[in-house]
C-alpha cells in the first residue's frame, strides 16, 4: 500500500460534470447528431476533465495527495460502473443511454432523493462480470501525466462501491423467480479489485468508491436484517485485502449511516478501510466513540453538496474539532455531504441585478460549487492551523448569516400568521358525494369523458416569442398576441378532437416551477444555475430564499381568455407545493412542512382567483409527490403528513361544484398511495400505459374510490398509439373500477411532443373512450 499516511486536508465527493458553460451538453448533442466524431468527443471530454482538475486545485484543493475527485462521466456514473464490469460494452455506450435501432435504453430513475436520474444497470445469474473497462486508470494518468506538459494534479478516482452498484441494479429479463442482483456480489467485488490493483499501479494514492445505497431503506428493501451489513463486510474485506492498492475512501452521502437494522458505520470502521466519509448534514454525527475508527480517518460531510446555501464556518469547524475525541477517529477532515453535482458552478457567474428576484443581497448568501471548494478548505485550513488562521473566513460567513437572517423578505410576519392559523378546517372540502353531485350538475360530462394533462406542444415559435419577451425584444403586447394565438389554436383544436374538458395549453410556461416561481415573491431564479438532470439534460431550479407570498394572480388571464373562446370547461392548471419545493432550491431556515404550507397558500389564493372567473375543473399537479419521500422508511410518515396536508389547503378553499384534480407521474406509486387518496382530489390523472393500467386496481384496492384517469397514452416517445390498444387499455381500466369514475387522458403533458402526432393520438384516444362509452 502506499504511505500517503492521512487523508488529504479537505475535499469534496464529487464536482460538477456538466461543464461551467454546459460544455459537456454541447460536446455530446454535436457528436450525437453527427456534427462530431467519437474521437473528437473523447478529446473534448479529456480537456474538459483537465481543465476541472486544475481548477479545483486553483480553488485551493491540494494537487498532489488526491483530494481532487476525479468524478467525471460521460453520460451517468452508474452506466460506467457497469461498463467497468463489462455488463454494458464500452463501445455502444451511448446506445444504452439513450437507445438506437437495436436496442431500448436501460431505465432511469432517480438518485436517491435527488433530482439526478440514473440509469439502471441490468444483471442476471449468468451474466459475464469482469473488470472491462479501466477508464478510471486512464482519468487518473491523463491528469498525474497530462500530454500537454501542463501542471499535473493527483486526483483521487470516485466508481460506485460494489454494493451500491448491485442494490441498484435490477435483476435482468429472464433472470429466474428470486435472483437478485446482490447475489452477485462476489464476481463484482473480484473485477473491483483488478481494478483497485490496477489504480495502484498506476500511483493513484486514493480511490473513492461511492456507497451511498448504505443510508437508504428504499435502496435495500428486501434484504433480510444482517443481510446488508454483511454485504458490506464481504466486499470491502475483500477489497482491503487487495494488493498492491490505492487507500480506500468509503463515502456515504445523502443519510445517515448509523441508522436502520445495520450500524454500518461500525461494520465500515470495523474494517480496513483507510477513510470514511459521512453526511453530517442529512445525518448525525456520532456522539459516541466508534470501535475501530482509531485506525480511520473520518472526512466530515459538513458543507451541503445538495443546497446552495452558504455555510456557518465558524460552527462547523468547532463540531470538526470536536469530532476526533468524541468518535476516536484516527483523523478528521472535512468535505461535502454529497458530491457537488446537485448544484450550480459557481454564484459568481450569475449577475445579481435584481431581475426575477435576483436580489443583490442574495449573492452574498449563496454558496455553489466553487464556493463550497472554498468553504472546504477554509475548514480545512482552520482545523490544521487553528481557528484563528481563518478568522477573517470565518467572520465574514457569519456576517453573511447574520444578514440573510435579519433581510426583509426572509421573514414576513403577516405569511407567518396566515401559515400559524391555518387549521383542519382548510383542508377539508365538502363530502365527495356532495362534490360528485354537485360537479355532476355542473360539468355535465358524459361517461369516460377525455381530457389531456395540460400542455400541448411546445413548438420553435411559442419558444421564440417567450424568448423574445424576456430578453425585451418583444413588447408585452406582442407576447400576448402571441400566446393568445395559440391558445385559441389549440382550444379549436380539442373542440375538433371532440374532447370534453379542454386546456389553455401552457404555451406561457417555460417550465412548470419557473413559471410559478417567477411571479411568487420569496424565490430567485437565475440565469445560469444549470444543474444536470440526466446525461445532457439540465435544469435550472430557481432558489426559495424567502417566505412566499402571491403578489397578484398567475394563470387566470391566460385560463380565463381560454374559457372565453369555448362553452366547454377549460381546466385552471397548476403546480402543486410539493413539486415547487422538490425542483428548487428549498431554504434552510425553515421546516419545509412550513414552506409549503406557505406555498400552498399562494396556489390557495390562485385557485380562489380561478374559481371566482368562473373556471369550473381546477387541476393542481403533483408529479414529484414521491420524489421527496424520504430514503428512511421512519421518515415518511411525516412527510406525506405535510405533503398531503399542503396539497389539501392548497385546493381546500374551493366549493363543492369545483372539479379538483391532480396529476401523477415519473415514479412507482405503490409506496404513496395511501397519499394518493389522502389528497382528496376529484379525478386524479396517473402514468399508467407502459404499466398497462396496474395502478387502477391498485389504487382501488388502496380503497381510491374517486376520478381516476389512468394515461392510456404514453407521450414519452412519438409513437401514436392505436384506437385498438386505447381501447383495451380503457376496457381494463373499467373492468377494474366502476366504470362511472374513469377518464380518458394521456400519460403527461404534451410540451415534448410535436402536433402531427399529438394530433393523430388524440384523435385514436377521442375515438376509443367513444367506443368503450358505447358499451357502458
Ligand atoms: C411532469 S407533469 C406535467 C404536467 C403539466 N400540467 C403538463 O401538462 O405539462
Ligand atoms: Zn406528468
Amino acid at each position: 500500500m502506499p504511505s500517503t499516511p492521512a487523508f488529504p486536508g479537505g475535499t469534496i465527493l464529487g464536482y460538477p460534470r456538466i461543464g461551467r458553460r454546459r460544455e459537456l451538453k454541447r460536446a455530446l448533442e454535436a457528436h450525437w447528431s453527427g456534427r462530431t466524431s467519437a474521437a473528437e468527443l473523447a478529446e473534448t471530454l479529456a480537456a474538459l476533465r483537465l481543465a476541472t482538475a486544475r481548477h479545483l486545485v486553483a480553488l485551493g484543493l491540494d494537487a498532489g495527495d488526491g483530494s481532487v475527485p476525479g468524478s467525471f462521466s460521460p453520460y451517468d456514473h452508474v452506466l460506467d460502473a457497469a461498463v467497468l464490469l463489462g455488463i454494458e460494452p464500452a463501445d455502444r455506450y451511448f446506445a444504452a443511454a439513450r437507445g438506437d435501432a437495436t436496442r431500448p435504453p436501460l431505465e432511469m430513475t432517480k438518485w436517491f432523493d435527488t433530482n439526478y436520474h440514473y440509469l439502471v444497470p441490468e444483471i442476471g445469474p449468468g451474466t459475464p462480470v469482469s473488470f472491462a473497462d479501466d477508464a478510471p486508470v486512464r482519468w487518473f494518468t491523463e491528469a498525474a501525466q497530462p500530454a500537454d506538459g501542463g501542471a499535473p494534479v493527483v486526483t483521487r478516482p470516485v466508481v460506485v462501491g460494489p454494493v451500491t452498484f448491485l442494490l441498484l441494479a435490477t435483476a435482468a429479463p429472464g433472470a429466474p423467480e428470486g435472483f437478485r442482483p446482490l447475489d452477485r456480489l462476489d464476481d463484482v467485488v473480484t473485477a473491483y479489485g483488478e481494478l483497485l490493483a490496477a489504480l495502484g499501479a498506476a500511483g493513484a494514492p486514493w480511490v473513492q468508491l461511492d456507497e451511498p445505497a448504505l443510508v437508504a431503506d428504499t435502496a435495500t428493501a428486501g434484504l433480510a436484517p444482517g443481510e446488508l451489513a454483511a454485504a458490506v463486510e464481504r466486499a470491502y474485506g475483500s477489497l482491503t485485502a487487495v494488493a498492491g492498492r490505492p487507500q480506500i475512501l468509503v463515502a456515504a452521502p445523502y443519510g445517515d449511516l448509523r441508522t436502520g437494522d445495520d450500524d454500518l458505520l461500525a461494520v465500515l470502521a470495523a474494517s480496513d478501510v483507510e477513510a470514511i466519509a459521512v453526511d453530517l448534514v442529512r445525518g448525525e454525527a456520532p456522539s459516541r466513540p466508534v470501535p475501530g475508527l482509531a485506525t480511520t480517518t473520518l472526512v466530515a460531510g459538513l458543507i451541503d453538496g445538495h443546497n446552495i446555501w452558504r455555510a456557518d464556518l465558524a460552527a462547523h469547524l468547532d463540531q470538526a474539532a470536536a469530532l476526533a475525541a468524541t468518535t476516536g477517529a484516527g483523523a478528521v477532515t472535512v468535505g461535502t455531504s454529497t458530491s457537488l453535482l446537485h448544484v450550480p458552478h459557481d454564484v459568481d457567474d450569475e449577475t445579481w441585478d435584481g431581475t426575477d428576484g435576483r436580489d443583490p443581497r442574495l449573492a452574498a448568501w449563496l454558496a455553489f460549487a466553487d464556493q463550497k471548494v472554498t468553504e472546504v478548505v477554509t475548514l480545512a485550513n482552520g482545523l490544521r492551523h487553528g481557528a484563528d488562521a481563518v478568522g477573517a473566513q470565518l467572520a465574514a460567513a457569519s456576517a453573511a448569516l447574520a444578514d440573510r437572517a435579519a433581510a426583509a423578505g426572509v421573514v414576513v410576519p403577516a405569511v407567518r400568521d396566515r401559515a400559524a392559523a391555518l387549521g383542519d378546517d382548510d383542508a377539508t372540502r365538502a363530502p365527495y358525494a356532495e362534490r360528485a353531485a354537485a360537479q355532476a350538475d355542473r360539468l355535465r360530462l358524459p361517461a369516460l369523458p377525455t381530457t389531456t394533462i395540460g400542455s400541448f406542444p411546445q413548438t420553435p415559435q411559442i419558444r421564440a416569442a417567450r424568448n423574445a419577451w424576456a430578453r425585451g425584444a418583444a413588447t408585452d403586447a406582442e407576447y400576448r398576441t402571441a400566446m393568445r394565438d395559440e391558445i385559441a389554436a389549440v382550444i379549436t383544436l380539442q373542440e375538433e378532437l371532440g374532447l370534453d374538458v379542454l386546456v389553455h395549453g401552457e404555451p406561457e410556461r417555460n417550465d412548470m416551477v419557473q413559471y410559478f416561481a417567477e411571479q411568487l415573491d420569496g424565490f430567485a431564479v437565475t440565469a445560469g444555475g444549470w444543474v444536470q438532470s440526466y446525461g445532457s439534460r439540465c435544469v435550472r431550479p430557481p432558489i426559495l430564499w424567502g417566505d412566499v407570498s402571491r403578489p397578484a394572480p398567475m394563470t387566470v388571464e391566460w385560463t380565463s381568455y381560454a374559457q372565453s373562446l369555448t362553452t366547454r370547461p377549460v381546466k385552471g392548471m397548476l403546480t402543486g407545493p410539493v413539486t415547487i419545493l422538490a425542483w428548487s432550491f428549498v431554504r434552510d431556515d425553515l421546516p419545509l412542512a412550513d414552506v409549503a404550507a406557505q406555498v400552498a397558500l399562494a396556489l390557495r389564493d390562485e385557485v380562489g382567483d380561478l374559481t371566482a372567473a368562473g373556471t369550473a375543473v381546477v387541476q393542481v399537479d403533483e408529479p414529484a409527490l414521491r420524489e421527496l419521500l424520504p430514503l428512511r422508511r421512519a421518515d415518511q410518515p411525516a412527510y406525506l403528513a405535510w405533503s398531503v396536508r399542503a396539497f389539501r389547503v392548497a385546493t381546500g378553499g374551493a366549493g363543492p361544484d369545483v372539479q379538483v384534480h391532480t396529476h401523477l407521474c415519473y415514479s412507482d406509486f405503490g409506496e404513496v398511495i395511501d397519499a394518493i387518496d389522502g389528497l382528496d382530489a376529484d379525478v386524479t390523472s396517473l402514468e399508467a400505459a407502459r404499466s398497462r393500467m396496474e395502478i387502477v386496481p391498485e389504487l382501488h384496492e388502496a380503497g381510491y374510490a374517486r376520478g381516476i384517469g389512468p394515461g392510456v397514452w404514453d407521450i414519452h416517445s412519438p409513437r401514436v398509439p392505436t384506437t385498438a390498444e386505447v381501447t383495451e387499455q380503457l376496457t381494463l381500466a373499467v373492468r377494474a373500477v366502476d366504470p362511472a369514475l374513469v377518464w380518458a387522458n394521456p400519460d403527461c403533458g404534451l410540451k415534448t411532443r410535436g402536433y402531427e402526432e399529438t394530433t393523430a393520438s388524440l384523435r385514436n384516444l377521442v375515438a376509443a373512450a367513444h367506443a368503450v362509452r358505447a358499451t357502458l
